[in-house]
């Protein structure tokens, strides 16, 4: 058996920063000298209030946005692709054109793989890995919900085996229980094929629930990184601690006016 070292580091961030210019010639500085870590097969979350650079950050991972300053470095990804991205809204990742079925073996034969059977088989063992069937192949994204949306876009993003699956407040738009479903798909999924992810998400709820460390992003800098339950459970930081005091808690009530 071979244990996870602290040198299997899928993702080092180091010192990462980013200034976005305006065409009026301001500048706003989203992030500075961030640096962070993952080691494979677990999670990373990182967290933080609307605007503290989360995007910014994950962006720039998936090589979506270039940075200003820093470093990324990915271990290499042998037969597949890297880095996958998963975002918020399940029906704007996908085509609307197209069935899920023929997307799905699009994307397969884009990516080399000639054979039609070969596809098939892929295409139907990607649908089994999200809770989803052969039923599902004809349907357009319009038909189905939210949730199935959302484990069509799981699948497609894992049919490119990434090493690192970034979801951008991949659960956010759902319903809490379609939300409890997709979460526990991603963990049956994480234990069976050792996936690394980074876990964008200002809801700290499912924070606690799916990731094992986590960076607290505040006005693009971090202000805390550690084992989230750490982090959560004994913040030590202002910050930090007004975040873990806006969740309600099981018993919470809202406040009622009296009068
Ligand atoms: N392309 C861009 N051009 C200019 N400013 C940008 C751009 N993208 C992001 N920003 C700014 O950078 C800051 C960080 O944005 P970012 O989207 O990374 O935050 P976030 O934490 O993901 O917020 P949210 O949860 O609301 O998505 C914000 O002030 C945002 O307005």
């Amino acid at each position: 058996m071979t244990a996870v070292t602290h040198r299997d580091l899928v993702l080092d961030v180091t010192g990462l920063g980013k200034t976005f210019h305006s065409r009026a010639g301001g500048a706003h500085e989203a992030l500075r000298d961030v640096s962070f870590s993952v080691e494979r097969g677990s999670c990373l979350a990182v967290v933080g209030e609307s605007g503290s650079g989360k995007t910014t950050a994950a962006r720039i991972v998936a090589g979506l946005e270039t940075a200003t300053e820093g470093s990324v470095e990915l271990a290499s990804a042998g037969s597949g692709c890297g880095v996958q991205m998963v975002f918020q809204d399940p029906y704007g990742s996908l085509d609307p054109r197209q069935a899920i079925g023929a997307g799905l073996h699009e994307l397969l034969r884009v990516h080399g793989m000639r054979r039609k059977a070969d596809r098939a088989d892929r295409v139907a063992e990607l649908l089994d890995s999200v809770g989803l069937d052969e039923r599902h192949t004809a349907h357009h994204p319009r038909s189905l919900s939210g949730g199935q949306c959302q484990r069509v876009a799981i699948a497609r993003a894992l049919a490119l085996e990434p090493t690192l699956l970034i979801l951008d407040e991949a659960v956010s738009a759902l319903d809490v229980s379609v939300q409890a479903q997709v979460l526990n798909l991603l963990a049956d999924i994480r234990e069976r094929t050792r996936i690394t992810y980074l876990f964008v998400s200002h809801d700290l709820g499912v924070v606690r629930q799916v990731s094992d460390t986590c960076v607290v992003l505040r006005k693009g800098q971090i202000v805390e990184q550690g084992r989230t339950i750490d982090v959560l459970d004994s913040p030590q930081q202002p910050y930090t601690q007004a975040l873990v005091d806006a969740v309600p808690r099981p018993g919470w009530q809202p406040r009622r006016r009296s009068g």
